[in-house]
């Protein structure tokens, strides 16, 4: 588990991501570390896609229905203008922002933000999705979860597309996608 270093005293930030593929806990464990950071007095942003619409326009929600409230955003610079004053950035679903998303989490961690970033690092092709590889490599922890195969029972960390669509942006849950390890994932 991840236990997280202390805000207090000298000012640092940093980056921490969590990563994995569809149905791994990305979001339930996004939700256990920004309640900590609510126990701790902190004050916190929360952020997602606007095209995250999937369970609920504004809350983050898992698929076990966990929720917690965000602000829906169409554009990562957003996040520096309305991180005024806080300590403590969560950012759901990063794997949809644009471009300029890596270098948001690094002056947002530069002006001594902890900056927690939950998104799929593979589409459902396999590749790596959009801005993930580069925040990946800008970040000071990474934490890979792993969902559990519906075929074999061996963990998994492939996304399956059950629904012929070649679009890499297809919202849905279980009745598009199913969590396959890598031998179920090739079959
Ligand atoms: N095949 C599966 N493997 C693991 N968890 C699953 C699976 N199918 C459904 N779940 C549920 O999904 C939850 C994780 O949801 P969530 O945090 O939203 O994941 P993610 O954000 O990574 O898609 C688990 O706690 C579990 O209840
Ligand atoms: C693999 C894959 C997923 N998506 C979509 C499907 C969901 O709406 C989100 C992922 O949500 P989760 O919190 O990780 O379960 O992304 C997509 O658009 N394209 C893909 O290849
Ligand atoms: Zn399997």
């Amino acid at each position: 588990m991840f236990i997280e270093p202390s805000l207090r005293g000298e000012r640092r930030g940093w980056i921490e991501v969590i990563c994995g593929s569809m149905f791994s806990g990305k979001t339930e464990e996004l939700i256990r570390r920004l309640k900590r950071v609510k126990i701790a007095n902190l004050k916190v942003e929360i952020f997602k896609p606007a095209v995250d619409i999937r369970y609920d326009e504004i809350n983050i929600v898992s698929h076990d229905t966990n929720a917690i409230l965000s602000t829906p955003i169409d554009n990562s610079q957003k996040i520096l203008l309305l991180a005024q004053d806080v300590d403590v950035i969560g950012i759901d679903e990063a794997q949809f922002f644009d471009n300029e998303l890596p270098n948001v989490c690094d002056e947002l961690a530069y002006r001594g933000i902890r900056v927690i970033v939950a998104g799929l690092d593979m589409d459902y092709t396999g590749k790596p999705f959009g801005q993930m590889p580069f925040i990946l490599a800008k970040a000071d922890y990474v934490t890979k979860l792993h969902a559990i195969c519906v075929v074999c029972g061996h963990i998994a960390n492939y996304s399956y597309r059950k629904i012929p669509n070649d679009d890499q942006v297809m919202l849905g849950a279980t009745d598009v996608y199913e969590p396959r390890c890598r031998i179920c994932y090739n079959k």
